[in-house]
């Protein structure tokens, strides 16, 4: 049976402000493209145990599973993911049909007193719970000599996270910029950390949009939306991410740039992108390995050829996969 395209799109989303504005945002797209469009808010299984350790009981992929059975039965036609939260490899019988224009990649400093971390008072605490953040946060307060300084978790979605932090939990937090933009919290943020210093997570302050692999006709409806070089920066990160084991919670940091953009802002025309990641020891005496490389990029595969040799060269250097139940950070979306 073929489907005809629907009259309504639905999107399934989770409920946290973060998750509901990104619906929102694409819902308010594709109605620009002439779409009638609803929200289908669910609350998953990754919801309900945030404040406890999500590595113990299958990760970040928690946080998807509900919103595809709802796909998969047909309650929803897309979901609608930070990407950065999406595992590596997605079930058989979804895919990514398109990846937004990304925003804001970096990673932002919080924090009531201090300008940035070279003002921590004596024995601060800085909180963050990525095992990304926790290494290269370690790099720069070992550069600093700044042994003093602990780094304690931090979970919840943003609007907790930011409540402890006011509470005092905590001196400073780290959090993705592109997160608190999106919530109009952007007048928290002290400052950025240059991707020189602190390397954003792969598909960090990117949206994308998952749908059922048998629904090619909604990959047709979303491409209109589909930003090529975005996607392809993206598609690079992660299969840094995925060559070295697959998890989205690995002490890994990986950013793709255009060192030359595709003309037009069209995949196609080719382009030249530049990848840098980073691994880290996560215990133990900090070690920080980094690898880049650049090539001509004009499709999504080749974008995947780019990231599996920096993952080589990585590995290479000793890095390390985390296996499937990693340290897993609890999705603020
Ligand atoms: N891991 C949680 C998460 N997932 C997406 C975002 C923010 C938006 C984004 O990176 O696209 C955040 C919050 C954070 O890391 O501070």
């Amino acid at each position: 049976m073929t489907l005809a395209a629907p009259r309504t799109l639905t999107i399934a989303t989770r409920e946290s402000r973060l998750a509901l504005w990104q619906a929102e945002h694409v819902r308010a797209l594709l109605q620009q493209h002439g779409h009638a469009v609803e929200l289908l808010g669910m609350t998953t299984l990754g919801d309900q145990i945030l404040d406890r350790s999500l590595s113990k009981v299958g990760g970040k992929g928690l946080f998807v599973k509900e919103l595809e059975l709802a796909l998969e039965q047909g309650r929803a036609d897309l979901a609608v993911h930070s990407l950065k939260d999406v595992p590596m490899e997605l079930p058989t019988g979804f895919e990514l049909a398109a990846v937004l224009q990304r925003e804001d990649a970096r990673d932002a400093w919080v924090s009531p007193h201090c300008a940035g971390l070279a003002e921590l008072p004596h024995a601060a605490v800085v909180g963050t719970s990525s095992l990304r953040r926790v290494v290269l946060l370690r790099a720069l307060l070992q550069e600093l000599g700044r042994s003093d300084v602990r780094i304690e978790p931090l979970r919840g979605n943003l609007d907790t996270r930011l409540r402890k932090l006011d509470a005092g939990q905590y001196h400073a937090i780290v959090l993705a910029a592109a997160g608190l933009m999106r919530l109009g919290l952007e007048a928290r943020i002290r400052h950025r950390f240059e991707p020189e210093q602190m390397l954003p997570a792969a598909g960090q302050g990117a949206l994308g949009i998952e749908v059922l692999a048998s629904r090619p006709e909604l990959a047709q409806a979303l491409q209109p939306l589909a930003h090529g070089p975005s996607w392809a920066a993206a598609a690079a990160e992660r299969a840094v991410s995925r060559t070295l084991g697959g998890s989205c919670s690995m002490p890994l940091a990986a950013y793709a740039t255009w060192v030359q953009a595709p003309a037009q802002e069209r995949l196609e025309a080719g382009g030249t992108l530049q990848l840098q990641a980073a691994w880290g020891e996560p215990e133990g005496e900090p070690l920080l390995l980094r690898a880049s490389a650049s090539a001509r990029v004009d499709s999504l595969a080749a974008a995947d050829a780019l990231g599996v040799q920096v993952a080589q060269q990585l590995q290479r250097a000793g890095a390390r996969g985390s296996g499937p139940a990693g340290h897993a950070s609890a999705p603020a979306a």
